[in-house]
């Protein structure tokens, strides 16, 4: 089925100029869209527990600060930008009772929807803006005159203008500069958790630590191993980015496309594609989702262990050496990461 794509002229950016938001959460995702939703001339607070670190953060860039349960009870669109696993005690105790007539409730991601694990009353509209990158790199990207691409959808349409609504607040933080693509909540949270998994997050940090290993065991420097694997990784990427795989091929040589095509698929074995459609399988039946929030009620033992193993990785080590050399990347992630 045709999708259908939106951009800025398709966007009326005075409906959510006409809202008060509340962002509740001011991390990666939160941070960009409150900065880029009050640039784009919307009445934004946020909301954030009276000992989050991120609130000194959140007033030195200009923005009014109140808690969940204020800022939900002051705006009436509210959209909930906290970790996926914390959602459903936030709004159980903070937006739930202050949810009236008419409010909307708006989503970076369909986990809590699509798990049954917030189920919002009939009478508010419940949508998604989900921006296709990194919070740093939406708001990096809005102040560059750029943007990141993002996925609306409407799970309940009370007010009879939800769609609007959502494609309103997509445009203001930059998503409809570069698409906005209309979806539902079970494919936009499907696809992403499959996308972080197994390409962009997992099987993207898994092939670069791989690939490390294999040249350092074989007795290569480390050095010349992190800029093979990961610092050229990005340059090829970024060819990808521009002008797909095939833009790619052309600028390589034709010894190295020779060897893509050949030895491509030997990595990523047909075994490699029978795991991918595991890991699916685990996503579309609630598997993952059960380990994830049983794995955060548990204080997140495996999480915090696995972390800290990437964290000692030897590139690690290795990279930040190279990084400190060179001026132009590393650069702190910050307001306009
Ligand atoms: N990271 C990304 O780029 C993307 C994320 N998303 C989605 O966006 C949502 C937010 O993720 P992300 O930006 O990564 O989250 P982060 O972990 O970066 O930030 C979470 C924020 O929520 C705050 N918070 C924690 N507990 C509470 C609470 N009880 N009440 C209010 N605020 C709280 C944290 O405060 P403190 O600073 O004090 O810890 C922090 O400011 C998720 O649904 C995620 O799936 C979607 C697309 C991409
Ligand atoms: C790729 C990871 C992501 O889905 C994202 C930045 O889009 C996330 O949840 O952080
Ligand atoms: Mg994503
Ligand atoms: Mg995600």
């Amino acid at each position: 089925m045709a999708v259908e794509i939106f951009y800025d002229d398709d966007a009326d950016l005075s409906i959510i100029q006409g809202r008060k938001v509340a962002v509740i959460g001011y991390g990666s995702q939160g941070h960009a869209h409150s900065l880029s939703l009050r640039d784009s001339g919307v009445d934004v607070r946020i909301g954030l527990p009276e000992g989050s670190k991120s609130r000194a953060k959140a007033e030195e860039q200009g923005l009014r600060v109140l808690t969940p349960a204020e800022a939900s009870a002051e705006a009436d669109l509210i959209m909930i930008l906290a970790p996926d696993t914390k959602q459903r005690a936030i709004y159980e105790k903070d937006i739930e009772p202050h949810l009236k007539d008419g409010d909307a409730l708006f989503f970076g991601h369909g986990f809590n929807i699509r798990y049954d694990l917030i189920k919002p009353p009939s009478n508010v509209d419940v949508a998604m803006v989900a921006p296709k990158g990194p919070g740093h790199l939406v708001r990096r990207q809005f102040v560059d005159g750029k943007g990141v691409p993002a996925l609306i959808a409407v799970e309940q349409d009370a007010s009879g203008t939800a769609q609007a609504l959502a494609l309103s607040y997509a445009a203001a933080i930059g998503g409809a500069r570069a698409g906005v693509i209309k979806t539902t909540f079970t494919e936009e949270t499907e696809t992403d958790l499959f996308g972080e998994q197994a390409v962009l997050c997992g099987g993207a940090s898994a092939l670069v630590q791989t690939g490390f290993e294999v040249l350092t065991e074989a007795g290569y420097a480390p050095e010349i191993a992190y800029f093979e694997v990961l610092h050229e990784l990005k340059l090829i990427v970024d060819l990808m980015y521009e002008g797909g795989i095939a833009r790619q091929r052309y600028s390589i040589s034709d010894t190295a496309e020779y060897g893509d095509l050949t030895r491509g698929p030997r990595v990523i074995s047909p075994a490699v594609k029978e795991e991918m459609k595991k890991i699916l399988g685990e996503i579309q039946d609630g598997t993952f989702a059960r380990e994830w929030v049983a794995e955060d009620e548990a204080g997140r033992p495996n999480f915090t262990k696995l972390e800290k193993q990437g964290d000692e990785h030897p590139i690690e080590a290795t990279g930040k050496k190279l990084r400190d050399l060179m001026s132009w990347v590393d650069r702190p992630i910050t307001e306009t990461a």
